[in-house]
């Protein structure tokens, strides 16, 4: 049975962020995800996973100054020092939350910048980030994101993802395939989960309907479809339900919305 975790970014906007953790176990979900968790102190946020039974299985490192548009540090030449730092603190937090997967996000290709020295910022950036994180069981993750809703964004095909883990050539390095993402930009998903599944490098799944990126039963793909072919490729890794509900933040909405999920519990 595939295994799902509450993005808490996403979902439960009704409420405060400090109690979605008890809004998703409410649910059933026992894992939990969510863009950043900087904004509180570590030993608060493993009281929340503590007291509700959950695990957090993915959050992301620093992506930069995100309000004002960053997405990410990793292929920007010139800021390095302020990448590794942001791993740093990144792991801090993963040690102190038990997580094993830390995502790193690629960045926005600078305006007129040498693509080739974006290329090799990222893959030393990356690498750097891989030995820091290795002898604490930690894993690096790399997600291809549609230039749709992230223009720019340096990294936005599975096989380029595939590409530069071979490259980066450290073994705690894995691709986050979102499939939202996937469908957007590639399509042909059961095909793309069969091609990349069986590498052993795909690290974590997020799902979402298409194109409106709400529930998983709003939209043009068949969840239920692919969770049989994940189940039957042997996947028992997490899925993360990255996903804005149709209803927004209206009371209850995520919860009312969970229809689709019922079946898999
Ligand atoms: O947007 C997504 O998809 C993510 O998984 C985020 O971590 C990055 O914005
Ligand atoms: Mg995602």
């Amino acid at each position: 049975m595939p295994r799902f975790a509450a993005n808490l970014s996403m979902l439960y906007n009704d409420v405060d962020f400090l109690d979605r953790f008890a809004a998703a176990a409410r649910d059933g979900f026992q894992a939990v995800e969510y863009l950043f968790p900087y904004a509180h102190p570590a030993p608060e946020l493993a009281e929340r996973l503590r007291a509700h039974g959950l695990q957090q299985v993915l959050f992301n490192a620093p992506p930069g100054d995100w309000d004002a548009g960053e997405r990410g540090l990793a292929c920007l030449p010139g800021r390095e020092a302020e990448f590794r730092a942001g791993i740093a603190q990144a792991i801090e937090y993963a040690q102190a939350l038990q997580c094993p997967r830390i995502h790193v996000m690629a960045g926005l290709v600078p305006q007129g910048a040498d693509a080739a020295a974006v290329r090799a910022t990222y893959v030393a950036n990356v690498r750097h980030a891989a030995e820091q994180a290795a002898p604490h069981g930690i894993r690096i993750l790399l997600e291809p994101i549609n230039g749709r809703d992230m223009p720019g964004f340096f990294l936005s095909r599975q096989d380029q993802a595939h590409a530069l883990v071979a490259e980066i050539g450290a073994t705690n390095v894995q691709v986050q395939m979102d499939l939202y993402h996937c469908q957007i930009v590639e399509g042909d998903l059961a095909m793309k989960i069969r091609q990349y599944l069986p590498t052993g490098r795909v690290g974590h799944l997020q799902i979402a309907g298409v194109p409106e990126r709400h529930e998983p039963d709003v939209g043009e793909l068949n969840h239920p479809y692919l969770f049989r072919l994940l189940d039957s490729l042997g996947y028992d890794g997490w899925i993360g339900c990255e996903y804005r509900p149709a209803r927004g933040a209206a009371t209850h909405a995520t919860s009312d919305g969970l229809g689709w999920l019922k079946p898999w519990l």
